[in-house]
């Protein structure tokens, strides 16, 4: 069976300081039986890695956390990027590429995706790869086609062992800080479709056991409807991860529905 993973996408908010408060409050919301039953990550601003590291580490606190970008490049002269080495040596767990915000302010291609999925591999952590539409796409009724592009491209010239590291999310664009959440019959949809075309990717297996987690304005409100969904094996959370209470709620949508 698939562990659900519930993931807290910061993006550009909370300094290292408010990172510490955050973490805490997460921390002291959730049981170990939270733990045992879900991955619970969450992926701070790069610079307040340190400062979740030494406490989660501290602390002994059972969180993972990830990065939300990495650089292509291993090291050398490319001002403002962050190595995948440097990630790891911050204890990194997931690191998130192909985000659709870095996609659109950084012009980012399925190539340079594919190049930094490389980079997290060879530093042994596990990338976050986001893919969907804009909603132009969707009202053509083109959007899963588009979507398994995307997957086809960024996960190109991956064999099976390293294809089994890889997570999934599907966030569509216009879902995401809307407060417009995909039903959750749309979310199963693409989902599904996902996992098939990883069968052609990969195999059966590798299709069986990646996670595919579902973004765009999940609340905890409308955490379980998503998660009832066969195909949906967690959730990529901006907005509400912000406030710890909150994405505990969302975090333990287990102790009402088993998904194990
Ligand atoms: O990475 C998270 C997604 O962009 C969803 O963000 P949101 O929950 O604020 O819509």
């Amino acid at each position: 069976m698939r562990k659900p993973l519930i993931a807290g996408n910061w993006k550009m908010n909370l300094n290292h300081l408010e990172a510490i408060a955050v973490t805490q409050k997460l921390a002291y919301s959730l049981e170990d039986r939270d733990y045992d039953a879900v991955e619970i990550v969450i992926i701070p601003p790069f610079t307040d890695l340190r400062s979740v590291q030494t406490l989660i580490d501290g602390d002994r606190l059972r969180l993972l956390y990830g990065a939300q970008d990495v650089s292509a490049s291993a090291s050398g002269a490319h001002t403002g990027d962050i190595s995948g080495s440097m990630l790891a040596k911050l204890g990194c767990t997931y690191v998130l590429v192909g985000h659709s915000e870095r996609r659109a302010n950084h012009k980012e291609s399925d190539e340079l995706v594919n190049k930094k999925i490389k980079a997290l591999l060879a530093n042994e952590l596990k990338p976050i790869l986001c893919v969907g539409e804009e909603l132009e796409i969707r009202d053509a009724g083109n959007h899963i086609g588009h979507v398994l592009e995307q997957l086809r491209n960024c996960l190109k010239g991956f064999h099976k062992p390293d294809l089994k590291k890889i997570v999934i999310a599907y966030e569509p664009v216009w879902a995401i800080g809307t407060g417009k959440t995909a039903t959750p019959e749309d979310a199963q949809e693409v989902c599904a479709a996902i996992r098939k075309e990883l069968r052609k990717i990969g195999s059966d297996e590798i299709a069986e056991n990646c996670r595919i987690l579902y973004g765009g304005s999940v609340k905890s409100i409308n955490t379980l409807d998503i998660m009832k969904e066969e195909d949906v094996d967690g959730a990529l959370v901006g907005g509400a991860s912000l406030d710890p209470e909150e994405f505990a709620r969302i975090s333990k949508f287990h102790r009402v529905l088993n998904k194990a």
